[in-house]
């Protein structure tokens, strides 16, 4: 049985002020939410503590939004997943695309990081997706088998969720066709050992799209960056239709 997962990535946004405002706009919204649908936050670090106290209770998942693959040692400003899991941290996101472009996050870093977050008992988000360039090079499907060949060496798919996120569909408005997201991530269900994963869409979720793209068969959630800063505008995205 596939799991439903709402995920919301604030990226670097939001002060523990701001985040704890959102929360009275938010989880009110929630009351009547469907019980077969798993919501996460993914908020910056220094919201998580605060997040976590708040949240004690809901229906709302934390989320991280990175995690190293050590336990500890000398790796300035890196969190480890005991870090994580300590604060009551279920879900982190990895490999997003922001990571590989300015971070210089690799396959293989993505595939240590995969593995410590549940060595740990994190359930990972790994994202996965093309350029525009790569899309209109007619490389898509190429490109996504290599990043999930070389990312799930030695990974748990009993405790994994899959973010398809086109990178030319975040933050500009340019959201893919539902018809094709539900077509590539077709793709990636086949190239898995568990068919069970959840597999999410990311890239310009809204309100006014959130009702098509989760009538596509394929389609198990979505992973919001900027729609998720709106505590209205993200419970609508959760409360879909
Ligand atoms: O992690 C979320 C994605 O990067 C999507 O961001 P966006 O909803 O602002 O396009």
């Amino acid at each position: 049985m596939r799991k439903i997962v709402i995920a919301g990535n604030w990226k670097m946004f939001k002060t523990q002020a701001e985040s704890v405002e959102f929360l009275q706009g938010f989880l009110p919204e929630l009351e009547k939410t469907p019980q077969d649908r798993q919501v996460v936050l993914c908020v910056p670090f220094t919201d998580l503590s605060v997040l976590s106290k708040s949240l004690h209770g809901s229906l709302v998942n934390l989320g991280a939004q990175n995690v190293h693959w050590e336990e500890n040692g000398a790796y300035t400003g890196e969190i480890s997943g005991p870090m994580l899991a300590e604060i009551g941290v279920s879900y982190v996101i990895v490999g997003h695309s922001e990571r590989r472009q300015y971070f210089g996050e690799t396959d293989h870093t993505v595939n240590l990081r995969l593995k410590a977050a549940q060595k740990y008992g994190l359930t990972p988000i790994l994202c996965v997706g093309e350029t525009k360039q790569q899309r209109d090079a007619g490389e898509t499907e190429s490109l996504i088998i290599t990043q999930l060949e070389k990312d799930l060496v030695d990974v748990d798919q009993e405790n994994l969720v899959i973010a398809y996120e086109p990178i030319w569909a975040i933050g500009t408005g340019d959201t893919c066709e539902s018809l094709e997201a539900n077509r590539v991530i077709g793709l990636i269900r086949s190239q898995l050992r568990n068919p069970n994963v959840t597999i999410q869409y990311g890239g310009s979720v809204k309100p006014d799209n959130i009702d098509e793209i989760m009538a596509q068969p394929e389609i198990d959630g979505v992973l919001v960056g900027g729609a998720s800063l709106a505590p209205k505008g993200f419970a609508r995205i959760v409360n879909f239709h």
